[in-house]
């Protein structure tokens, strides 16, 4: 059994309610930081604090390889998931450059790279060498999609130990959109049409052959849209299971989950699938080109804080919007209040007059 299906606590509203009266005494027009101050009640209620914050950040990247690739579903072969992990560990991605910004505690984990990677910076916690290719069978058992999920929620544990007050996931995986789409189509009940996309940028004849591959795939494999565990094991991938079950953990510890793009948000999916209440805890970092992401947004009923025309993946897009979550925070923690100032404050006047 899982330690996945803990209880997740209710947002608290008492502390939200607290603290959005809070920001109306601060020294600003009533609402005119928008966004932001929406931002730091949602935090409040997450953390059950009225001041929260969100530093340092947590970043952890999951990696693993996808048998469909034999599909020829990607622009770019399978070894570029164990070249982009070497690259992680020498510091030279997107992600690397994005967390050192925002200066979040960092860890790569090889939960199903389809090849060894020699490195004492990586957490080697290869649950098998990639997933088969789906289209001829599953693509992993479910006790091997259970123990991804395990990981992945385990290591999430061990960063909230070390103090992390926010949790950003990333993934690694060549033919990782494939799995998403897939899942995502099961699970959404939508039309494949809608949520297959160009990946790491496939031609539009490419794009339909991808969409073919997925549709005789869940033909063949038929997962129950009810059971994500079963979704995972046919359809999905290793690095979806584990992210899914990071921010599972996330969510138990009441420590907000900053979703980056299209895989990280099906991995959300299947999060909330095996536990609404994670979804809470969960804000969408931006909405990414991949066609597909609305779907998935929708389904988490989320406003994403960004649109940058982003569409990389590896948990960039949460990092770039961390920054975002920063600023409300600093906000309630630093902004004086009227009364400190000494600022007359002609609101509070009209509603003592009021009353
Ligand atoms: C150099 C490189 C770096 C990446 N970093 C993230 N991805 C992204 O692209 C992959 C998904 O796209 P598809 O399904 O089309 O293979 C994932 O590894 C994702 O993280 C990358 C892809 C490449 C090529
Ligand atoms: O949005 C993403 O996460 C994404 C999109 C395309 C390729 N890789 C990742």
């Amino acid at each position: 059994m899982i330690h996945t299906y803990n209880d997740i606590p209710p947002l608290d509203k008492r502390v939200g309610k607290r603290v959005r009266a809070y920001i109306d005494t601060l020294t600003k027009p009533p609402g005119s930081l928008g966004r932001l101050e929406a931002i730091a009640i949602e935090l409040a209620e997450m953390t059950g604090k009225p001041f929260p914050t969100v530093t340092p950040p947590g970043v952890i990247i999951f990696a693993a390889d996808h048998g469909v690739t034999e599909e020829g579903v990607s622009a770019f072969p399978q070894n570029v998931t164990a070249q982009m992990v070497q690259n992680f560990l020498n510091g030279g991605a997107a992600i690397n450059v994005f967390s050192r910004q925002i200066q979040a505690m960092f860890e790569i984990v090889d939960v199903g790279v389809a090849e060894d990677i020699e490195s004492s910076e990586l957490v080697q916690k290869k649950v098998r060498y990639g997933t088969a290719n789906f289209c001829k069978q599953d693509a992993m058992t479910r006790q091997e999609a259970e123990k991804a999920i395990e990981i992945g929620y385990e290591r999430a544990q061990t960063m909230i130990a070390k103090g992390i007050k926010c949790l950003i996931v990333g993934e690694m995986g060549i033919g990782n959109t494939t799995a998403s789409s897939a899942i995502l189509s099961v699970i959404l009940n939508q039309n494949l049409d809608e949520l297959v996309g160009i990946g790491t940028g496939i031609s539009e004849e490419g794009r339909k052959v991808k969409q073919q591959v997925i549709e005789r795939s869940i033909k063949a494999r038929q997962p129950n849209p009810n059971d994500p565990l079963d979704v995972l094991s046919k359809v999905g991938g290793l690095e979806i299971a584990a992210m899914a079950g990071a921010m599972l953990a996330a969510a138990e510890n009441r420590i907000p989950i900053l979703v980056d793009g299209f895989i990280c948000s099906t991995a959300a999916v299947i999060a909330k699938c095996i536990h609404p209440t994670a979804a809470d805890y969960m804000f969408i970092g931006h909405r990414s080109v991949e066609k597909g992401h609305s779907r998935a947004i929708r389904f988490l009923e989320k406003e994403p804080l960004l649109q940058l025309g982003l569409r990389l993946g590896e948990g960039s897009g949460a990092a770039v919007a961390f920054p975002i979550l920063q600023s409300s925070t600093n906000m309630l923690n630093e902004m004086a209040t009227f009364q400190s100032a000494g600022i007359s404050n002609k609101n509070e006047k009209r509603r003592e007059g009021e009353f």
